[in-house]
């Protein structure tokens, strides 16, 4: 399934405030959440990657890596599912714990390391076939980047999923 990963901003200027939210992800949605927000790891392991993914850590779809995907819940509701990598040689190198986060938030590791590099932010519309369920039903905005360090590449996908719009809508701007 071929896949358009793009830098241009989308033309909604409500997508486009989370699509390209320069900060940690993690930390917006715990303030939107008054703090309700917790990280739910779906599946974790060495597990294949999309030819996408590989051309965008430069390495062949082979290459062992870690993925983790996650549900970023606010007030217990899944609001993005994440798809975060890294090859086993990179975390090998680097001692990065991705393979041991569990419920900790990505965010707040790579924010301990100042020396993390948050590549160009691209976007794309997430096919749906490679959502969880029950939202493999169709598709949703995404964005990714890259957090590079030395050697090693954090590809990091984040998919806003409907429930966020959802509550975005319900919660009006306090005057
Ligand atoms: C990179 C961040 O970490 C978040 C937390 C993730 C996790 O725990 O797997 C994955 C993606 C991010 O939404 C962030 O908060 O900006």
């Amino acid at each position: 399934m071929a896949i358009h990963w793009s830098q241009d901003p989308h033309p909604h200027p409500l997508l486009n405030d989370w699509l390209f939210e320069p900060g940690s992800l993690t930390a917006r949605l715990k303030q939107l959440s008054q703090q309700q927000f917790a990280v739910e790891p779906l599946a974790e392991g060495w597990l294949d990657i999309r030819d996408d993914e590989a051309q965008a850590l430069a390495v062949t779809p082979d290459t062992p890596t870690w993925v983790r995907e996650v549900f970023l819940r606010g007030h217990g509701t899944p609001w993005v599912f994440a798809r975060s990598l890294a090859t086993k040689a990179s975390l090998e190198s680097s001692g990065f714990p991705l393979d041991q986060l569990g419920t900790r938030p990505l965010g707040e590791v790579l924010s301990l390391h100042e020396a993390f590099v948050r590549g160009q932010m691209q976007i794309c519309s997430y096919p749906a076939a490679w959502l969880p369920e029950p939202f493999n039903q169709h598709n949703a905005w995404a964005r990714r980047s890259c957090f590079s360090k030395d050697s090693l590449q954090v590809l990091v996908c984040e998919v806003f999923l409907p429930p966020l719009w959802a509550f975005q809508k319900q919660t009006v701007p306090k005057a």
